[in-house]
């Protein structure tokens, strides 16, 4: 019979404890802020649920009711004349399973539904996460308040008022926090987040005011600061709205500073803007906050998945560069790169030979060797040429077994004694039969000026046309 080690019972148990204790902490700073009987302007234990049941699934339900079960006594212990025992524990059960059950099913149906993230969906999967934040912390909203009914805790009037309060503090705590959460028991407890890979991308590309998150924070502590203290003493719904100018600095993070930089960011702008709330009491334009820490996390996300696209946008781009299989540059890159060399020789006279190659009867190697040999033949030709050549010429890979070579700095005169000394350096090819010489035929022009690439490109097709017709293994300038 399989048994499970004690130590793993006993590290899992530390883990479960410690993470009650956690929640346990989380809901009490919620509760140092709240502003309206229940409702804080932002609620940090719906975000550390939500983040404990994605990433342990059902492991979480046991510890996560046990804290909500807690938190429940804890009211009571705060009450003169609290009810009996029995009618305590009652009621924090059906108060700790409302809360744990939306959360359960929220976390569940992300892991179910978001599976393993791709580079090029981070924008998509970031809209199912906000969608899945918004519904989760609306059923956790109703549920929560029906548990306060049935308990008798609050009137149906009560709940009509304050249902949209509840939800958005919610909604605050859980939209901002739950990633941030998610990263924290992922490294502490070392959990699987790899899945927010996509999003992890290094910003090495970004230089641009890197190295100043201490900075860029302060200036979001500030703005902070400065909008609740005007808020305070001016009083008017308009100064509130300039909140949303955090919204600046954190883009700035964002872009240019690492995934967990961002996350820890958002975690301790909004539990700023809920210090200073309460330091204030400037409780009347809560909502307009509340908003406000929604706004600023939901547009981090989708920022982040900024980067993220942009490198793959980098590699697509390295990839359309480079030929695959001779690794020498592909048709498009040669010919951006061939056009520069002309618009360079404008500003400064200097002469530039094209030349097109093809290797002779490569069909033939194809159809008796097979067409690994046939790809070794083309590498080891592209290497060999490549090896020769100055790293001003250019070689690129015009398709099949045609290539195109631009000679700097030389005329026809010269491209040709080159041209001649690599037609006759090209190497043998290993086949399983023994080894087999590449031969190719050559063509070249030297660009004559105001003629463009591709009237070059279609007098060197014809010089190599030539050299075919002549008998191959030839060179024709
Ligand atoms: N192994 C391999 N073969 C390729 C590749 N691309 C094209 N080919 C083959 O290359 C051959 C090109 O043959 P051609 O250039 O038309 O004919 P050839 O036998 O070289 O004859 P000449 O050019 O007239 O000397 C065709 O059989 C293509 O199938 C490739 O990436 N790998």
């Amino acid at each position: 019979m399989h048994t499970r080690p004690l130590h793993s019972f006993a590290s899992s148990s530390f883990r479960y404890f410690s993470l009650i204790c956690l929640w346990l902490l989380v809901w009490w700073a919620a509760r140092l802020l709240e502003y309206q009987p229940y409702i804080s302007l932002w609620y940090p234990p719906a975000g550390l649920s939500l983040a404990t049941f994605i990433l342990i699934g059902r492991r979480g339900f046991l510890p996560i009711l046990a804290a909500t079960l807690c938190a429940g006594m804890w009211m009571y212990l705060e009450q003169s004349q609290p009810p009996p025992l029995g009618t305590q524990l009652w009621n924090s059960l059906i108060l700790g399973s409302a809360h744990t059950l939306a959360y359960a099913i929220g976390g569940f149906y992300f892991h179910a539904t978001i599976g393993k993230w791709e580079l090029h969906q981070a924008p998509q999967r970031v809209l199912s996460f906000l969608s899945i934040i918004i519904l989760t912390t609306l059923l956790g909203t109703w549920s929560g308040l029906t548990g306060f009914y049935l308990i008798g805790g609050m009137s149906a009037d009560n709940i009509a008022s304050s249902w949209l309060l509840w939800w958005i503090g919610d909604l605050a705590g859980a939209l901002v926090l739950t990633p941030f959460f998610i990263l924290v028991l992922s490294r502490i407890w070392d959990y699987d987040s790899s899945w927010l890979r996509p999003l992890t991308v290094k910003r090495s590309h970004m230089p641009l005011w890197q190295h100043l998150w201490h900075r860029k924070l302060f200036i979001m502590i500030a703005i902070v600061g400065l909008v609740i203290t005007s808020d305070y003493y001016y009083n008017h719904p308009a100064v509130a709205y300039f909140i949303f100018f955090v919204s600046l600095p954190q883009m700035w993070i964002v872009f240019t500073e690492s995934l967990e930089r961002t996350l820890v960011s958002l975690a301790i702008i909004s539990l700023v803007i809920a210090l200073w709330f309460g330091f204030y009491g400037v409780d009347e334009h809560a909502l307009t906050y509340q908003f406000a820490l929604c706004v600023i996390a939901a547009n981090a996300y989708f920022g982040l998945s900024v980067p993220s696209l942009l490198q793959q946008n980098r590699d697509l781009e390295q990839q359309t560069r480079i030929d695959n299989l001779t690794q020498v540059a592909s048709r498009a890159h040669f010919f951006k790169l061939a056009e520069r060399q002309l618009q360079g020789r404008r500003d400064s006279d200097f002469p530039l030979a094209l030349v097109v190659f093809d290797l002779d009867a490569f069909k033939a190697i194809n159809d008796q060797y097979g067409h690994l040999v046939g790809d070794q033949a083309l590498v080891l030709a592209a290497q060999t040429i490549r090896a020769l050549i100055r790293q001003s010429d250019l070689l690129g890979r015009f398709g099949g077994d045609e290539f195109l070579l631009l000679l700097h700095d030389q005329d026809l005169q010269q491209a040709h004694e080159t041209v001649d000394r690599l037609r006759q350096s090209l190497p043998a090819v290993a086949t399983p039969k023994g080894s087999v010489q590449l031969y190719a035929s050559f063509g070249i022009v030297e660009i004559s000026h105001n003629e463009t690439l591709q009237d070059a490109l279609q007098r060197a097709d014809s010089a190599l046309l030539q050299a075919k017709r002549k008998g191959r293994n030839q060179v024709v300038s």
